[in-house]
């Protein structure tokens, strides 16, 4: 029988994402809802290392359901890469009398609760909260819609000038090891070509399909380049294409960084608000190093071993359904 748990801390950590405050809202309300104590640590395993923790209460995380980025703020801790790093984080939460931790944030904020979890021994639960859905165990990671719909705004503006010109544009998007965002806006977008981290496109294919296009009188094409993929950067594709078939004119938009912020769509303030819920019943249930998440509809909470041993998969039936859309 695990013992009781009283005061429960909530932190943000990985690059923020949209919906992140709404999920720290929800964990919040949960944890009072349930008469817990709640505190916030501030800047993730930067905060617990320098004890940057305060006591939360229901009014604290009014009025931020609809922000972008994270009142608890964010960062990434090459300390808690450590074991001196870690032992300071739990010296400082033991002094504080917190029994377990929420963590809203990426694969990486999971690995390093988990090496966290497996040294001290405190229950912990994590939230999803990246851009970049790359985590196996739940349909939707919150803050990815958010930014999909960004992007898509942004390609569908960059479409305008693109047709005016008859140019070739390469868009770059986020998602360091994983082609989730670029995928799906590059289905919503209309992009001629996708390329992703997870499948090597070469440019000579990438022209191959680029000249297709042109000779069935298509005027201009818009390309969606996810960072990180094999081919090289945008940029670098871009500059290939230029070199070795000058007659595309081409441009390049990196989107960078407006991605991660703005207001959460419903969609994320609405998965937001049942994770952190459910993350706060999940623990006083006695679950503990295991990611919530939500797949097909329905509630699930997967150990932490089990979601990095699957690696995260990438939707192949959305990357066939853009190829035969993008003739
Ligand atoms: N192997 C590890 N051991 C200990 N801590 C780790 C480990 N991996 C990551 N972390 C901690 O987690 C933090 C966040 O990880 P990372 O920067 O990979 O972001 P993330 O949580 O994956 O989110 P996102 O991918 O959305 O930015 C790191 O800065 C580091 O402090
Ligand atoms: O804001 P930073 O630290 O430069 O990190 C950027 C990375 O963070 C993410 O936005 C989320 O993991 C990636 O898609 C991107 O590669
Ligand atoms: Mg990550």
């Amino acid at each position: 029988m695990p013992s009781e748990i009283n005061n429960i801390a909530v932190f943000t950590s990985g690059g923020d994402a949209p919906g992140m405050n709404a999920a720290i809202r929800a964990v919040v309300r949960a944890s009072i809802f349930y008469k817990k104590n709640i505190f916030g640590i501030y800047r993730g395993y930067e905060g617990m290392i320098d004890n940057d923790i305060v006591e939360l209460d229901a009014r604290s995380v009014g009025n931020i359901i609809q922000r972008g980025g994270t009142i608890l703020k964010s960062a990434r801790s090459e300390e808690f890469r450590t074991a001196e790093g870690r032992k300071q984080a739990y010296e400082n939460i033991k002094s504080r009398g917190i029994d377990a931790l929420v963590a809203i944030g990426g694969d990486g904020t999971f690995t390093g609760l988990h090496a966290f979890y497996k040294e001290f021994g405190l229950p912990v639960i994590c939230v999803p909260g990246t851009i970049d859905n790359d985590l196996p165990g739940t349909d939707y990671t919150i803050g990815y819609d958010t930014a999909t719909n960004t992007v898509v705004d942004a390609v569908d503006k960059i479409r305008d000038t693109a047709l005016s010109h008859n140019r070739l544009f390469f868009i770059e998007v986020m998602g360091r090891d994983s082609g989730a965002i670029a995928i799906n806006s590059g289905i919503a977008g209309g992009a001629a070509a996708i390329i992703i981290p997870e499948e090597e496109m070469t440019i000579d294919e990438l022209v191959a399909k680029l000249d297709k296009g042109g000779e069935s009188k298509k005027s201009s094409s818009l390309v969606i380049v996810a960072e990180g993929g094999k081919s090289g950067s945008a940029m670098d594709i871009a500059a290939e294409v230029t070199k070795r078939f000058p007659y595309y004119d081409t441009k390049v938009t990196i989107l960078g960084h407006l991605q991660r912020g703005g207001a959460p769509t419903y969609f994320d303030r609405v998965l937001a608000s049942k994770m952190g819920v459910y993350a706060v019943e999940g623990l006083l249930d006695g679950k503990t190093d295991v990611m919530v998440g939500i797949k097909d509809n329905l509630t699930v909470f997967n150990d932490f071993e089990t979601i990095m041993s699957n690696g995260h998969e990438i939707d192949t039936d959305a990357l066939r359904i853009s190829k035969i859309l993008s003739i």
